[in-house]
């Protein structure tokens, strides 16, 4: 075709356009087009005849904004220089992301994402195997419409049919020229196609017919098959496809922008629809849609002003949006980033429908708390640890949720560490810890007040405890200790006693709420998570009523490691993963009841994550055990009571009558028990704080001592109150002290 022609079918084609639509075919205006989907109430994009063009803010060359201060002066709200970091700056900034993504990384995760191709491409093959008859019946029932299709398709091909068109335009113009030009020119293109037709159609039978005899019978059958198949897939109509998809399982659907984006829509968050809608500046995705073990992760930049939080609170519309069930979807907050920085990981399957899994401790024959142990795994089935040495940890959640199976992992981990010594107090009574009396120094089950209070004794002996590690850390030379902290060093050191001391209390709730020994126990459990963790001992707390009365605050705000099951409301939540843990969208209210052993973990990595604790059940557990007590025979750390012998316990306030004597003087020969209790406390805050007169009379009954009527004149009136007597503590402490000699 030469210049001439191309010039006429350009002046045909833009006079062809009959669509009426005066845009069509123009060319878009992107400085105008961008400026509609930036524009601002604040920024018309359409000034009036009285705008000033230069104060407005796209006249200015750095973009800087002018506000009018008053009718003659303008005020620069935005430095004309571009201010920020520079490349390089934001280059050092950047963070790299992984060389290899993650599936080549780790095993699991290779095993995961292989397993999963796997599955999904055999079940695909097997799907079209079984329909293999069926879309062969159909496409050889479609071919003979197939045949004549193609042929009408050859024939209006043959006789220049598209471009008739152009040619009744040039006739209903009454333009002649242009009429013989097109005229001239389909009679060249129709005798050249009918030539090429012509040949095809004489040489198709021929080929054929050599096909015949030339090729095997199997082969001239597929190629007649193909052909025939061909003929029939042209038939196929396009809104009734032959092959259907292998999956529609919403499992295993692929994670696209769009879908999020349909989701995102349909959460009826008014500035997501803004962004989404028409000018709006749209959903941003700073990182590519990738596969992250059993799923998709997605990173989203949500709308300016729409947090993470929103979209939690909308969990289940989102997993609507997504058509997926809510167990597969996890918005989480990134923690480093901006609010509004949500990363979507969106399962295959929901988590509670993964089988549960056992972990590596059901065949370990021993571990080392000094190393971090195993405790469940995460979303995307990777393994989660925890770090029980120098930590405590605290489990929450409402009743049946897994609370105990939790609690039970880390104490099986302790349990195959020989050289741990476990105390083990399980107060709801059911024998779910039973399997570690096996192994533990001292072990009771129950919510009796029998129990609790030997319970408090033995937080009393981890209490006395502490006190006496203190002394021989601090005794230790500086090279030996150079860090004034237990390390496996000197835990390995049997003659020093400064082995790993685990105490647990499940169902703490019963202990701490309790009115005889709650204050005590509580006072203690502070002090052993406070002072505990160089020393090596370690408390491990598990409640289902994490509320101010149950789980004393100063015990909630210094623990380390929390796991927070499914709960009902933000004060629970933020009790057992710390302080504004809800505000920040870690919510262990999202949850649903099928949920059980999954929770949020906060404090044993550098963000909280949501992990399914390890499922070892109570055969598993005793296996466990009975492996655990063998090593300690053979280590000789078997103690207690699962040796047999009498556990260690503490006595009641041993110090309790040296410690009056210290805050009440010889020259004060009685005393008011509140003003005892206020002394008391100020001089170890840890064992007395919250300490009433009546169970200062309580601590010292046992002791001998008895409280009596101390009167006295305050502004002139006689005032009674219960006190001690100087004199009879002194008489008690003589007599321990004759008592400890003489035995
Ligand atoms: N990791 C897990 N995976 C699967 N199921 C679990 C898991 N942990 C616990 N479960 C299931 O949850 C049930 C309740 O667990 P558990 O007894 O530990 O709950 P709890 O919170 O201690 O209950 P309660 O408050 O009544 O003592 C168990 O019987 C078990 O079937």
């Amino acid at each position: 075709m030469n210049h001439d022609d191309d010039e006429l079918f350009r002046r045909l084609e833009a006079e062809l356009d009959l669509t009426g639509d005066p845009d069509a075919g123009a060319v878009l205006d992107l400085s105008k087009a961008r400026a509609a989907r930036h524009g601002s109430p604040d920024s018309p994009a359409d000034p009036g005849p009285d705008s000033t063009p230069d104060r407005s803010p796209d006249s200015d060359p750095d973009g800087s904004v002018y506000l009018p201060a008053d009718e003659s002066a303008v005020r620069l709200v935005d430095s004309p220089a571009p201010t920020g970091p520079g490349w390089w700056a934001r280059a050092r900034a950047a963070k790299p992301r992984p060389v290899l993504p993650a599936w080549a990384t780790s095993r699991t995760e290779f095993e995961t994402a292989a397993l999963w191709l796997a599955k999904h491409t055999l079940h695909s093959l097997a799907f079209h195997a079984v329909r293999l008859p069926w879309y062969a019946a159909v496409l050889a029932l479609r071919a003979p419409g197939g045949f004549f299709t193609v042929l009408a398709r050859l024939l209006r091909w043959a006789w220049d049919s598209e471009s008739e068109a152009l040619r009744q335009v040039a006739a209903t113009r009454n333009d002649p020229d242009d009429y013989l030009k097109l005229s001239h020119l389909r009679d060249g293109r129709v005798r050249s196609r009918w030539i090429l037709l012509g040949l095809g159609l004489a040489l198709g039978p021929v080929l054929a017919l050599i096909a015949y005899v030339v090729l095997p019978s199997w082969a001239f059958t597929l190629a007649a098959a193909a052909i025939l198949a061909a003929f029939g897939w042209v038939n196929i109509p396009k809104d009734k496809p032959l092959i259907s998809r292998a999956v529609v399982a919403t499992e295993v659907e692929r994670l696209t922008s769009t879908v999020v984006e349909r989701a995102l829509g349909a959460l009826g968050i008014a500035e997501i629809n803004k962004a989404l809608g028409k000018g709006g500046e749209g959903i941003r995705f700073p990182a590519p849609i990738t596969r992250d073990g059993p799923g998709w992760r997605a990173d989203v930049d949500l709308p300016y002003g729409v947090t993470v939080t929103d979209i939690l609170d909308r969990r289940d519309r989102l997993a609507s949006g997504l058509r997926r069930p809510l167990g597969c979807v996890w918005p989480e907050p990134v923690p480093d980033e901006h609010a509004g920085r949500m990363m979507l990981w969106v399962g295959d399957r929901a988590l509670n429908q993964v089988p549960p899994n056992a972990g590596p401790l059901a065949k370990a024959a021993q571990t080392s708390l000094f190393q971090p142990i195993p405790f469940g795994t995460d979303q995307r089935g990777r393994p989660v640890t925890l770090s029980l040495m120098y930590d405590n940890v605290l489990i929450g959640a409402m009743p049946g949720m897994g609370k105990t199976f939790s609690l039970r992992v880390p104490l099986l981990a302790a349990a195959l560490d020989p050289t741990a010594e476990l105390l083990v107090w399980e107060l709801k009574g059911t024998g779910d810890l039973a399997p570690l009396r096996e192994v533990a120094a001292d072990y009771g089950s129950g919510p009796d007040d029998d129990t609790k209070a030997a319970a408090l004794q033995s937080i009393r002996y981890v209490y006395a405890e502490l006190e006496r590690r203190a002394k021989v850390i601090s005794g230790l030379p500086k090279e030996l200790c150079p860090e004034n902290k237990v390390t496996a060093q000197l835990a390995a050191k049997k003659s020093l006693g400064l082995h790993p001391l685990v105490l647990a209390v499940d169902e703490c709730q019963e202990l701490f709420a309790d009115e005889k020994v709650g204050k005590e126990a509580g006072a203690l459990c502070t002090a052993i998570i406070k002072r505990g963790r160089a020393l090596g001992v370690m408390l491990l707390l598990a409640t289902q009523r994490p509320d101010r009365d149950s789980l004393p605050t100063a015990i909630s705000a210094n623990v380390g490691t929390r796991y927070c099951l499914r709960v009902m409301g933000q004060v629970e939540n933020d009790m057992v993963l710390g302080t504004s843990a809800y505000k920040n969208g870690i919510r262990a209210t999202s949850f649903v009841k099928k949920d059980k052993g999954i929770g949020y973990l906060v404090g044993a990595g550098d963000d909280p994550q949501i992990v399914r604790s390890y499922y070892i059940d109570t055969p598993a557990a005793e296996a466990i055990c009975k492996r655990a007590r063998a090593a300690r025979i053979a280590a000789g750390t078997l103690a207690g009571i699962a040796a047999g012998q009498t556990p260690q316990r503490g006595d009641r306030h041993d110090t309790l009558l040296d410690d009056i004597l210290a805050v009440v003087p010889p020259s004060e020969p009685k005393v008011w028990s509140e003003t005892l209790a206020a002394r008391l406390a100020e001089l170890r805050p840890e064992v007395y704080d919250g300490w009433t007169p009546e169970q200062v009379a309580s601590a010292l009954a046992p002791m001998g001592v008895e409280t009596i009527q101390i009167n006295r004149r305050i502004d002139g009136k006689n005032v009674n109150r219960r006190g001690i007597q100087r004199s009879d503590i002194s008489d008690a402490v003589t007599k321990r002290d004759r008592n400890r000699d003489a035995g």
